[in-house]
């Protein structure tokens, strides 16, 4: 990729796993509604990214999109979510397909299909439990927050039809800063290690594809997300598994 990318929710949790890993790859604009606290070596624009204008003028000229810009709280009122997830991922596709840019990859998350877990918990977090989910499912979000990430994922659907934009939808598990002790088993299973994170959206800066949902995980032994989808088409080859951790520390 040789065009500038554009990285909306840049100062978060996962927009610093992508930097530290692979900041150096890409010629990155950065893109935040905070402006960044200290310094930073790549360009950024401070804007909201329900800003039609502002989102205008930060898309023009980059080849691809990965856009983390939102609220993250699964508790997220509507009117946040609405606002905030809905309206800006709809507002950054409709500047991306006017610049015809070539790729998109959305932070979509587990929570868009929490209610597969109910009634199969907690066998479903567990090793000899094969239940997966595959990215073929329909939503089934365990709340508002969910119900916007699913929202997310079908307005590229759209883009996609439409405009033939590349979109990948990355559910993501959990990125935690100090991995999910070894006793909660939920977190276990959806274990995404900054490192992996940032492979992950490399891959979806690289790949060639249509459209895509794909489970954001690390290679961990406990998992209800499948891996497939997101090795055959992304190339996606995780290095973490959330087994060998316990806390910050590594155990096996
Ligand atoms: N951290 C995790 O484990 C998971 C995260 N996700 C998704 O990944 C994305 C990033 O999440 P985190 O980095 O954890 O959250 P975060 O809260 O650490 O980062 C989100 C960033 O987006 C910015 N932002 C929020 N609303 C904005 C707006 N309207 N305009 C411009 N900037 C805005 C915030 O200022 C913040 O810097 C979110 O969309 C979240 O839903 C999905 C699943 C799991
Ligand atoms: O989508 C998200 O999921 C993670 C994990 O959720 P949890 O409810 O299983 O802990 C959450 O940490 C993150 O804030 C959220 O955006």
């Amino acid at each position: 990729m040789d065009d500038p990318v554009l990285l909306t929710g840049a100062s978060g949790r996962v927009g610093q796993a992508i930097l530290d890993g692979i900041g150096d790859d890409y010629d990155w604009r950065l893109l935040d509604r905070e402006p960044p606290t200290g310094d930073t070596d790549h360009e950024f624009v401070v804007a909201d990214v329900t800003d039609e204008a502002a989102v205008r003028d930060a898309v023009e000229g980059v080849g691809a999109i990965v856009h983390l810009a939102g609220d993250p709280r699964p508790e997220a009122p509507w009117e946040s979510v609405l606002r905030n997830n809905i309206d800006g991922t709809q507002t950054i596709l409709e500047a991306a397909v006017d610049e015809d840019i070539e790729r998109f990859a959305f932070a979509s998350s587990n929570h868009a299909v929490a209610h597969f877990e109910t009634d199969r918990e907690p066998d479903l977090y567990r090793e000899h439990d094969d239940f997966r989910l595959d990215g073929t499912e329909l939503p089934r979000p365990g709340n508002l927050y969910g119900v916007s990430k699913a929202s997310g994922e079908v307005l590229g659907r759209y883009y996609h039809d439409e405009h033939d934009l590349s979109f990948a939808a990355v559910r993501i598990g959990n990125l935690t800063e100090g991995h999910p002790p070894i006793d909660y088993e939920r977190g276990q299973a959806m274990w995404l290690s900054p490192r992996d994170c940032a492979h992950l959206f490399d891959c979806c800066l690289s790949a060639d594809y249509g459209y895509e949902i794909v489970y954001g995980i690390s290679d961990n032994d406990r998992k209800y997300y499948s891996l497939e989808r997101a090795r055959e088409v992304l190339g996606y080859d995780p290095e973490d598994n959330s087994a060998e951790w316990d806390g910050d520390e590594k155990v096996a």
